[in-house]
């Protein structure tokens, strides 16, 4: 049980998930698992900027895609979000995985992780 103030890694993001539980356990739900997807800077900067949409017919990058942009969101995430793997993993609740691979297979370590089978692959019974 974690108490306010008693914890030297106590992070500001913390209330907010404090907050999430208590709305969530009013909901009648609670976080079976966290997964967090572990991939490295350069390749998310390769996925993310070699992003396009289509547009009125026409393949579009999203600003917000470009290179130096999808840098500075990912030290957004690092300063603001990252934080919570922390709470998380004082729960027992987080599972890392990794998220280097075709996306079939990064799936499947998602549904492992998450104890669910893969509707994409055969049983084994
Ligand atoms: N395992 C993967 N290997 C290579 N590219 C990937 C993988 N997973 C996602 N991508 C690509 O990275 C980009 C961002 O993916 P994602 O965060 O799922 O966003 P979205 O599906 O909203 O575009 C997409 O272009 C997607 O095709």
């Amino acid at each position: 049980m974690r108490q306010p103030g008693s914890c030297s890694t106590a992070s500001p993001v913390d209330p907010q998930a404090e907050q999430l539980r208590e709305s969530l356990a009013e909901l009648g739900h609670g976080l079976d698992r966290v997964l967090e997807l572990v991939v490295d800077e350069e390749e998310l900067v390769r996925r993310l900027s070699g992003r396009r949409m289509l547009v009125d017919g026409q393949m579009v990058q999203r600003d917000d895609d470009k290179p130096d942009t999808v840098r500075h969101r990912l030290k957004v995430y690092r300063d603001q979000t990252e934080p919570l793997s922390g709470f998380y993993e004082a729960d027992g609740l987080l599972v890392r995985i990794d998220a280097i691979g075709e996306i079939d297979e990064v799936t499947g370590r998602a549904l492992d992780a998450l104890g669910v089978a893969d509707p994409g692959q055969p049983s084994d019974g």
